[in-house]
């Protein structure tokens, strides 16, 4: 059932934070305080290298990682932030930067971003990425690609050698709806016979991206991932294709929270660097203490069941 349905009388912020963030009700986020944790350093940290005073339009990902990269944007500052734009890569992300206060704009206004934050599904050795596990990736390249620095952050989860190692689940490919079942076809055949339509959870029916289309996930095996370039231009060639999860070459770094506090950041000259825990984001912090939870304790989220 959907929050709107178990939770009728939620208000629309507390509908909203809990589709945003993905996170599970306070009982549950205590066990999962070392990965919010994880996932806020890397957000922080990554902000506080990238995110420069000079920086004037900024892309905003998608996923849970992300609303920690707002957060520490804000906390930067009315006066610093009063001339920027920020661009989002769908629903969700627009709702961050609305409910932040922040100035919106859109692609198409800004097609030259100074820098994209975004999170990941699993990055490989040469930075190379899974993303589309919330749907979203069309946008995210776009934004990528618009971006004269596009970085991303994760926690320790998503790092990875060889992509497909941690993120079962496969390829996402958005595809144009009416050749959802030629793709399919097409997909199995050249190396994916497990692929699958994503089906939505609440809602009958395949889930539909923020475009109106509809995502196939297609798991490949480490032959194919071990290199995702041929991978991606091989699934881009398939006609009702829109786009393809994998983000190759793209990005500049990748910063990982640790559980232990510190923040792996690989660059894409291969440099690895371990950074300790950014001052003022104490390394495991109970979240219920965090921005985000605290926004969801005072929200009415009733018995906390996740959209
Ligand atoms: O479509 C969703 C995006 O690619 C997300 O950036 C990705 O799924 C990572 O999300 P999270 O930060 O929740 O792991």
């Amino acid at each position: 059932m959907s929050t709107l349905a178990t939770h009728p009388g939620a208000s629309r912020r507390a509908y909203r934070l809990l589709a945003w963030v993905d996170c599970p009700p306070r009982s549950v986020l205590k066990n999962l305080s070392a990965i919010e944790a994880s996932k806020r350093l890397a957000a922080y940290t990554a902000v506080d290298k990238h995110i420069l005073p000079e920086h004037k339009y900024i892309g905003i990902g998608s996923g849970s990682t992300v609303p920690y990269v707002v957060e520490r944007i804000v906390a930067q500052g009315a006066a610093v932030n009063k001339d920027r734009v920020f661009i989002p890569t769908g629903f969700q992300s627009k709702e961050l930067i609305v409910d932040a206060n922040l100035q919106l704009g859109d692609v198409d206004q800004y097609p030259t971003l100074d820098v994209t934050i975004d999170g990941a599904d699993e990055v490989d050795a040469d930075l190379n990425c899974i993303k589309g596990g919330g749907a979203c990736h069309l946008r995210e390249k776009v934004l990528a690609e618009a971006a004269i620095t596009w970085v991303i952050v994760a926690d320790f989860r998503k790092n990875s050698s060889v992509l497909g190692t941690t993120y079962k689940k496969g390829v996402p490919v958005e595809v144009a709806p009416f050749a959802y079942a030629k793709l399919l076809a097409n997909l199995r055949m050249i190396g994916s016979p497990d692929a699958a339509l994503r089906m939505a959870v609440n809602k009958a029916g395949p889930i539909v991206t923020d475009n109106g289309n509809f995502v196939i996930d297609a798991p490949f095996g480490p032959e194919y991932m071990k290199d995702p370039l041929t991978l991606l231009t091989r699934i881009k060639m398939l006609t009702g294709v829109v786009e393809v999860g994998l983000f190759c070459h793209m990005a500049k770094a990748a910063y990982f929270g640790n559980e232990d506090g510190s923040v792996t950041v690989r660059h894409n000259d291969g440099r690895v660097e371990e950074v300790q825990s950014t001052p003022d984001a104490p390394a495991v912090q109970d979240p219920s203490e965090s921005y985000l939870s605290n926004k969801l304790s005072t929200a009415e989220i009733g018995n906390g069941h996740a959209v």
